[in-house]
């Protein structure tokens, strides 16, 4: 069968380049060999943030009054789940909507514009690989034990002890719902640092925190082997500690998916970060693209990404691609609890920038974070000395995910003082408490 373009992969990345090009006329097939929209909407970030609705609600709950009632985890389970199979439903519908063919079942090239699903050929001028990326393994002794990322997300029963392997984004986010719902987290990370990118004096109020909360972080400890006991816990060896734990989910990182796919019958290049493509996504085969988490774009590896970079393909595509493609102001968030958020220039990057100041700013005090008791909420933020623009923030708050997007679009836009205080803002809004920024200073 032959289409104008085939997508390997069907989620947030392959989703949005396959939706693009179908509303420009294009006739387009997508391959899923798993759950229609992939690793975001099925073991990512929706179950996640479904289940961290209960658990944030819950500890804002705590903070303001007394005598909260404890969670259920099996109630939280059974709404992630509810929103996991809606969503799912909703992917695979827009995209048989939109008059995209959509094949099930593990694509392999055959050569460079041939692909085989299930035996049966297809053919495309064009193809885009939008893979995504599985959790990494570690190899030791009784590593069979360990579970993933997305076993923690769909599990209907969660036991009152566990054990985290990696102090990174999942890690955070998983033992903020855990602890909440009450279960008991010990986190093990090979050294010293925990959430790398982000700002080290904020990371530290955020382990202090989950520390205060009853999560136990083994620094420097490498995991050397795990036995199972009769009892159906499995005991824990690191170089410096041994433990008793009931379950283990090992989050040290994701590697892309490039094997199993024959690329090298179609001329693609990749190596241990991904796909080769160069600033038009563009692999090593000129009619070959690749884009989301397969790919080793010079991004991090996040739904936003995978998505802008789908649109991307998407406008460009019906002709050779003219150009580059250039990535608006990064913003991320740690969805742990509190959140961790990043936007623009990081405080780490604006230390080498002597043009650059950053200010911490303590906005407990301001009026969103005061009436939801955010005792914890700090915020560091980063200005061009020279005309006064901000071009960075990191924020440690319950809120910290909805003020680094209020952020990321002054920076986009160039907003200075002046230009805010243009604008009309509902009061008392947490894009009114914006004003404070400039008040603080
Ligand atoms: C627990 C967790 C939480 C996350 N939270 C966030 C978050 O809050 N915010 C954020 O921005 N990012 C988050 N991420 C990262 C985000 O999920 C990924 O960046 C995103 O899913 C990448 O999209 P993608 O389309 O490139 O890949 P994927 O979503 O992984 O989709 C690739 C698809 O390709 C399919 N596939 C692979 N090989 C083949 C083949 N040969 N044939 C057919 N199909 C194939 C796979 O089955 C899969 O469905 C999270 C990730 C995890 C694991
Ligand atoms: N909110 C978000 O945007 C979000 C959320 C979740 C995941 N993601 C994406 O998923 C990716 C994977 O997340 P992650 O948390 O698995 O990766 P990560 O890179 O954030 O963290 C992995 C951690 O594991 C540690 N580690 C590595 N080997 C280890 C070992 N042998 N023993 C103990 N610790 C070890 C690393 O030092 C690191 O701290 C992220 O990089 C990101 O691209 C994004």
């Amino acid at each position: 069968m032959q289409y104008d373009v085939l997508v390997i992969g069907g989620g947030v990345g392959g989703g949005s380049v396959a939706l693009n090009l179908a509303s420009r006329g294009f006739k387009v097939a997508i391959v899923e060999e798993r759950d229609w929209g992939g690793t975001t909407i099925n073991r990512g970030s929706t179950p996640k943030r479904a289940l961290l609705a209960s658990a944030e609600t819950h500890f804002r709950m705590t903070q303001l009054v007394k005598d909260v009632a404890p969670l259920s985890w099996s109630e939280m389970a059974s709404h992630s789940a509810k929103v996991v199979l809606a969503a799912n439903q909703r992917y695979g519908n827009n995209l048989v909507n939109a008059g995209i063919t959509t094949i099930e079942g593990h694509a392999t090239f055959v050569n460079s514009n041939t692909i085989l699903v299930h035996g049966q050929r297809y053919q495309a001028k064009t193809i885009v690989l939008a893979t995504g990326a599985r959790p990494r393994k570690l190899e030791f002794p009784g590593s069979q034990y360990m579970e993933h990322s997305a076993s923690f997300l769909k599990a209907s029963n969660l036991p009152d002890k566990i054990t985290i392997v990696g102090a990174g984004i999942i890690a955070f986010a998983l033992a903020s719902i855990a602890t909440e719902a009450g279960t008991k987290v010990t986190i093990v990370q090979h050294n010293r640092m925990a959430l790398r990118i982000f700002d080290q004096g904020l990371v530290q109020t955020l382990i202090s925190r989950l520390e205060n909360a009853g999560v136990v972080f083994k620094f420097d400890n490498t995991i050397q082997n795990i036995t199972e006991l009769s009892s159906g816990s499995y005991q824990v060896t690191t170089n410096q500690d041994q433990f008793e734990t009931k379950a283990i989910y090992c989050v040290a990182g994701r590697v892309p998916n490039t094997e199993d796919l024959n690329l090298s019958v179609a001329g693609v290049k990749f190596g241990p970060l991904g796909i080769k493509v160069d600033e038009r996504l563009k692999t090593s085969n000129p009619q070959i693209f690749a884009l989301g988490d397969c790919c080793d774009a010079p991004v991090p590896k996040l739904s936003n990404y995978a998505i802008y970079q789908g649109k991307y393909l998407g406008n460009n595509l019906q002709k050779p691609v003219q150009f580059p493609i250039k990535y608006p102001t990064p913003a991320l968030t740690v969805f742990s609890i509190p959140k961790l958020g990043q936007v623009g220039i990081s405080t780490q990057k604006a230390a080498d920038k002597p043009e650059l100041e950053v200010k911490t700013m303590d906005i407990k005090n301001w009026q969103t974070y005061a009436r939801n008791g955010d005792d914890l909420a700090k915020l560091k933020i980063i200005f061009n000395k020279g005309n006064q623009q901000i071009v960075g923030a990191e924020v440690l708050s319950q809120d910290a995910d909805q003020l680094v997007d209020y952020l990321s679009l002054l920076i986009q836009q160039h907003v200075s003082a002046d230009d805010l205080q243009q604008q009309l803002f509902a009061y008392p809004s947490q894009a009114s408490d914006l004003y404070g920024i400039w008040q603080s200073r």
